[in-house]
Formats: C-alpha cells, sequence, structure tokens
C-alpha cells in the first residue's frame, strides 16, 4: 500500500524513527547500523569527530540519500517507498541550514527568504511574500535587513539569514549541519539562542551536527554520539557532558590519546 504523510499523522509510531540503517559509498561501510528514534518537537544534537558520518546520517533523514539496508521513516513514511510527488511533499516538511548559510549571492536577503515561498506557493500576492520575510527575519532576530546583499553581512548575520530561509515554509523539523562552526564563541552562542528561539516558535524537531559542545548545551534536550558510522552512546543534556563513557570522554576533552584515536589507527 502506498504511504502519503496524511496517512500517517494518528499514528503510534515515533515521529522520526531509523532502524539499523547501513550506508556504503564502495568498500567505505560509513553507516554501519545506526538506530535512533525522535520524538516531536524534541532537539537532538549529534556530537561526532570528522568522518563518523555525521552529514551522511542526515541526508538520509531528509531523503538525499536512500539507505542501502534498513530503513529511514519520518512520520511513519519510509523514503524508499515514496514516489517523486510524495517525496516533494515529504521534504517540504524539513527546513535545513547548512554552514556558511549557503545563501544566493547574487540575491539580496528578502529573494533568498522568498526563493522556497515563491517556488512552493506559486500564487502568493508579493505583499503575503514580504509579510513571512519579514516575520521570518524577525523570529532570527534581523528585523530590516531585507535590501542588504549576501556580501554586506557578517558571516554571523549570513548564517541567519541561512535559518530564516530554512523556516520560510514553517517546516515542522529543523537539520542544522555545523551551523555555528566558524564563529567567534559570543557569536556561537547568539546562534545557539536562535536556534532555540526558532525551534519553539515553530514547535519544530531539530537536529543539530555540531562539534560546538557549548553550543550543544544550549540547544539539545539529548546528545547523540556517533563514532564509525553508529551511534555509540546516548543521553539526556542534563547526563550526557558528565558521561564516563570513554569514547565521549575522550572527545569531549578533546584528547589526543584514548579509545577513540586506537580505533582509528586500527581501521
Ligand atoms: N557522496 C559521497 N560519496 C562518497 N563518499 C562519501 C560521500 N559523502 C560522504 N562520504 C564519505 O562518508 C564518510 C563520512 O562523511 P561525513 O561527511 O558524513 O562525515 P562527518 O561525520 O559529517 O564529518 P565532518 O565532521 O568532518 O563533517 C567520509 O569518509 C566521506 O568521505
Amino acid at each position: 500500500m502506498s504511504q502519503t504523510p496524511a496517512d500517517t499523522t494518528a499514528s503510534d509510531q515515533p515521529f522520526i524513527k531509523v532502524a539499523d540503517l547501513h550506508k556504503r559509498f564502495g568498500a567505505n561501510h560509513v553507516l554501519q547500523g545506526v538506530n535512533i528514534e525522535i520524538g516531536k518537537a524534541e532537539s537532538v544534537v549529534i556530537l561526532g569527530g570528522s568522518g563518523a558520518g555525521k552529514s551522511v546520517f542526515l541526508s538520509h533523514l531528509v531523503g538525499l540519500m536512500l539507505a542501502d539496508e534498513g530503513q529511514v521513516l519520518i512520520d511513519g513514511c519510509d523514503w524508499k517507498q515514496m514516489d517523486r510527488k510524495q517525496t516533494y511533499h515529504l521534504r517540504r516538511r524539513f527546513g535545513m541550514s547548512f554552514q556558511e548559510g549557503a545563501l544566493f549571492d547574487s540575491l539580496n536577503v528578502f529573494d533568498n527568504i522568498a526563493f522556497p515561498l515563491r517556488r512552493a506557493h506559486r500564487t502568493l500576492k508579493r505583499g503575503e511574500i514580504k509579510d513571512r520575510v519579514e516575520e521570518c527575519l524577525e523570529i532570527v532576530g534581523m528585523p530590516g535587513i531585507a535590501n542588504l546583499t549576501p556580501s554586506e553581512l557578517s558571516g554571523g548575520m549570513r548564517r541567519r539569514v541561512g535559518f530564516a530561509r530554512a523556516i520560510a515554509l514553517e517546516p515542522e523539523i529543523l537539520l542544522f549541519d555545523e551551523p555555528t562552526t566558524g564563529l567567534d564563541p559570543i557569536m556561537t552562542s547568539v546562534l545557539s539562542e536562535v536556534i532555540v528561539d526558532m525551534r519553539e516558535k515553530l514547535k519544530a524537531t531539530t537536529i543539530t551536527i555540531t562539534h560546538d559542545i557549548r553550543s550543544a548545551e544550549m540547544i539539545a534536550n539529548r546528545v547523540v554520539m556517533m563514532f564509525q558510522g553508529r551511534l555509540v552512546h546516548e543521553a539526556p543534556r542534563d547526563t550526557f557532558f558528565a558521561t564516563q563513557d570513554p569514547i565521549v570522554r575522550q572527545f569531549l576533552d578533546g584528547n589526543a590519546k584514548g579509545p577513540a584515536t586506537a580505533a582509528l589507527i586500527k581501521r
């Protein structure tokens, strides 16, 4: 039986369910059996070293990559069972923000944020688009900058405009891939607060990849650690950072020596 997102809203499934997810690129077995369930409006932060498979995992959540084995269910819908139209509708429930904001440099801030609105709602009037763009800029704490071009923005501002574009279609699920990388500690805290604010205003489920421990502490309800393609440790935010799990401890303390290094050398 074919599924549509609307078929499943009343289901008692977890909102997001990933079961025994595997992904290989040739001989590189990147995801080696990822399992996680995420509830509606939860905020999960994924920590992990370079090459652990975090971005590949995020791509599976939004259906940009499909599982070799296992399942990724969003509100009961399996990406692998979706036809093109269903894929389009399911993907519209996501808002994504990548490193650097990924803005279109040839468009001003207004047109960057209006871009997904115009594409998804062809009949929207100019005034409706203007209202929504202004609302999104308010939410990310940057009202009144719609006429600026990306080249006139600082790194932190570009990220916020990227956030504003990600929430233009009022997504239910927000994905952030290293939203604060390369920013100073103050701007990192400001952006982490913006993420919390956006999540609360949209009541969105949020999944964030970050290397920044302080940002993780601010954003997360739950933290998970990815290591060599598996989620090796997870805990509520308040207990995660006190864990004695040796791999997590090495990562949090930034030690060059430890079980994570030993495992990487053996690979
Ligand atoms: N499209 C692709 N084709 C082939 N290999 C890929 C592809 N995307 C990712 N990989 C490989 O998958 C592995 C995991 O990459 P991924 O980007 O998910 O790591 P990550 O945990 O996000 O690391 P980082 O923190 O450095 O961004 C790497 O070995 C990478 O080379």
